[in-house]
């Protein structure tokens, strides 16, 4: 899986302006968790979620499903299923991404919906940076005029993500708008960027 997480880094970094390398690298020492999510029936499943909407923190995640159909990503102003595709897994991008990319690609809102007949189970594969590391987009996608990578283009502070850790588990939980908090919270910090 670490390997499978490098190269999603290095295609993700070959899609962006730079080293294509750069992304890869960025990882190398970087943690991982997995979970595996359970969702047992509910006859009105229409009344409950298996996982309420949220964007992943970490940086971005490899899920499994099985070949029970619940996740649903928000795109196009709706809620459209993702099915499950034997042999397929499912990359969702995450806010760390977003602010390591500086915003090039977007983390990707979702949940889980429950069957009403059927249970579902997924594996998801968290991939995150080192918990110290700086989480700071890549020289040619944030250098301003003056090429001191300061700049105007600059869309997100520099945080840790063990920062953004600690942010979604005492301050913020998990919500479609974590980023947009944390970065608010980040600059309103004493000595903020
Ligand atoms: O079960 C799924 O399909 C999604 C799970 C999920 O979004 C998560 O574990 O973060
Ligand atoms: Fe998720």
């Amino acid at each position: 899986m670490q390997e499978l997480s490098l190269v999603i880094a290095e295609l993700l970094g070959m899609s962006l302006a730079g080293d294509r390398k750069w992304y890869r690298e960025f990882f190398e020492d970087g943690k991982a968790i997995a979970r595996c999510n359970y969702y047992p029936p509910c006859k009105q499943s229409e009344l409950t979620l298996g996982t309420g909407p949220h964007a992943d923190p970490n940086a971005f995640t490899i899920l499994q499903q099985d070949e029970v159909s619940g996740l649903d990503v928000f795109t196009g102003g709706r809620w459209s299923s993702v099915p499950p595709v034997p042999g397929a897994l499912v990359i969702n991008v995450g806010d760390t991404f977003e602010a390591l990319s500086n915003g090039e690609y977007k983390s990707c809102l979702h949940r889980a919906v429950v069957n009403p007949d059927k249970e579902r189970r997924s594996i998801a594969y968290f991939v995150s940076p080192r918990l110290d590391k700086v989480i700071r987009p890549p020289p040619e996608l944030i250098a301003g005029v003056d090429g001191d990578g300061n700049g105007d283009r600059r869309k997100f502070p520099d945080f840790t993500w063990l920062q953004l850790l600690e942010f979604t588990q005492t301050r913020h939980r998990v919500d479609d708008e974590t980023l947009r908090f944390f970065v608010d919270y980040l600059r309103s910090a004493p000595g903020a960027n």
